[in-house]
């Protein structure tokens, strides 16, 4: 069994009156990535502050690499990107990569920042105060990269960068997982982590509310559907069916919410054959996100 790199145990944070985080408990092993994902607010910046070390927990506590995170072996084990962060204006972004690297006792090899990050000649040439702003964020991840770290911890790595910027970054992000890394990153973007992590952890307010696979929670949470239109339009169908759950119309198509939509795409094609265009909804993680945030706001 590969070693647990974070493990958060029973956290909670107060700032004067808001409770950020309460009684938080999960860990994440070796290789993993993840995905921390939840509305504005719910908590998720406040956790990776603490398992980074620069906020201190009111209750609870966090190993990072085995360690107290604020232990300076752990720094040089880690790669961080946050949301907010200064860089050096007046460098070209080719000596501010040279710079970081120079900070780390095993960088990595300049021309795989490079290549990782997708960063072009005409870039690195550029000072960095002349950066758009979706550049920065890809000298951001550069630097995030140059110690060649075991652990990358992104916060909203994709704020503000385009499609095709943002591909490319889940490009250099996949390579590094495929290495072994440990990768945890919070999104906005729901279908990122859907896409990119094995593993997702849904927050709200303070609390930890859902913790699997993308597919688990899908399964487990989301509504699935079997729907069609009808020649005619003659309404709602009679079936019966022990997998049916409830059927309704919208427009002019008719949906069944089941568990088993095999069956249900069988039970259809025998009994009700004036049915056309079937299509299978497997749930989406949007509606998995709707009906836990709306849940846990009850
Ligand atoms: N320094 C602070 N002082 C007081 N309250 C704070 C402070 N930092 C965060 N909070 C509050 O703690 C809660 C959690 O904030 P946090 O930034 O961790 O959420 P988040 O999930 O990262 O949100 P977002 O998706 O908007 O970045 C919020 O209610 C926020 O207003």
């Amino acid at each position: 069994m590969s070693s647990k790199i974070i493990e958060v145990n029973r956290l909670s944070k107060k700032y004067t009156t808001v409770s950020a985080l309460d009684t938080v408990s999960f860990s994440i092993r070796q290789g993993e990535v993840v995905s921390l994902l939840g509305p504005n607010g719910a908590g998720k910046t406040t956790i990776l502050s603490i398992i980074l070390g620069l906020l201190t927990p009111t209750a609870g506590s966090v190993r990072l690499l085995g360690m107290d995170p604020r232990n300076q072996l752990v720094k040089q084990r880690i790669g961080v990107m946050l949301q907010e962060t200064g860089l050096m204006d007046r460098l070209t972004v080719r000596e501010l990569l040279k710079l970081f690297r120079s900070y780390y006792t095993k960088p990595l090899l300049l021309d795989d920042m490079i290549r990782i990050t997708g960063l072009t000649t005409k870039e690195l040439q550029n000072k960095v105060e002349y950066l758009s702003g979706g550049q920065k964020r890809r000298v951001n991840f550069a630097l995030a990269v140059a110690g060649n770290p075991e652990v990358l911890i992104l916060d909203e790595p994709t704020n503000g960068l385009d499609a095709i910027s943002r591909a490319s970054f889940w490009q250099g992000v996949t390579q590094l997982a495929n290495q072994g890394k440990t990768i945890i990153f919070t999104t906005h973007y729901l279908h990122e982590a859907d896409d990119i992590a094995n593993r997702i952890i849904l927050f709200n307010k303070g609390r930890v509310i859902a913790n699997g696979s993308s597919d688990e929670i899908k399964e487990k949470l989301s509504k699935q559907y079997v729907s069609f239109k009808i020649n005619n339009d003659t309404g709602i169908p009679q079936l019966k069916h022990p997998a049916i759950i409830g059927i309704e119309q919208r427009y002019d198509r008719i949906y069944i919410e089941t568990k088993d939509t095999d069956s249900i795409v069988s039970y259809i094609t025998q009994h009700q054959t004036n049915t056309y265009d079937i299509q299978i909804d497997k749930g989406k993680m949007e509606d998995v996100f709707h009906t836990l945030v709306k849940e846990g706001s009850k």
